[in-house]
């Protein structure tokens, strides 16, 4: 399902069934008991919105020293696996035998947003990113592959998953907002966002 005119930025609407969102959920309960949330802050020290962790050989950090990816969580210890009903989506939605080594995980309590970026910190961007939406709904926002162009906004709901590669692999991207409880998935109010990347 094509959207704007930027090939390779493909939106599966309501791909994923309640049952299959209620595992990720269990499994993703699982992942941050082991590898708990955390706040990651921008180099001028202000904290980030979104709360972070991650599952598989690498996680992302960012703090004083700058953005990177991290081998550990930053309390030391080694990042959960990435659960089996994350990898078959990826397994069943990109076509490659490689599997991630990085699921990032974002959490979007009230008021949590995520400013324009491009997601440039892997080694191979033939890989594509695919983001898997759980919980409340979020505005977010895809341009192109310069700061400043033209963007546009979709609304990804709990269940959708979108896969940015091709031309869009290296587009802008941004969460401006998100509908604070408009989901009953999880037990608390608020949106987590997956994100499954081939880092190196
Ligand atoms: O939350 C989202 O939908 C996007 C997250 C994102 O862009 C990122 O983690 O790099
Ligand atoms: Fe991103």
């Amino acid at each position: 399902m094509p959207f704007l005119d930027l090939a390779g930025f493909q939106v599966y609407k309501s791909y994923l069934s309640s049952a299959d969102q209620q595992q990720l959920a269990t499994d993703l309960r699982q992942v941050v008991s082991a590898a708990p949330m955390f706040s990651p802050s921008v180099k001028t020290g202000a904290q980030m919105s979104v709360r972070m962790s991650a599952a598989g050989k690498y996680g992302w950090h960012s703090d004083a020293s700058g953005y990177r990816y991290i081998d550990h969580h930053p309390n030391g210890t080694a990042w959960p696996d990435i659960p089996d009903s994350v990898l078959s989506i990826w397994q069943n939605l990109v076509s490659t035998s490689r599997e991630p080594d990085c699921c990032l995980i974002n959490f979007y309590g009230e008021g949590a947003k995520m400013g324009l970026h491009q997601d440039n910190d892997e080694a191979d961007y033939s890989y594509p990113v695919l983001s898997i939406s759980l919980g409340d709904s979020a505005l977010f926002r895809v341009g192109g592959t310069q700061r400043g162009g033209k963007t546009q906004s979709i609304w990804l709901d709990s269940g959708d998953v979108v896969v940015m590669g091709g031309d869009a692999r290296l587009a802008y991207h941004g969460v401006d907002r998100i509908k604070f409880a408009s989901s009953r998935l999880f037990n608390a109010h608020g949106r987590l966002n997956l994100t499954l990347r081939v880092v190196d």
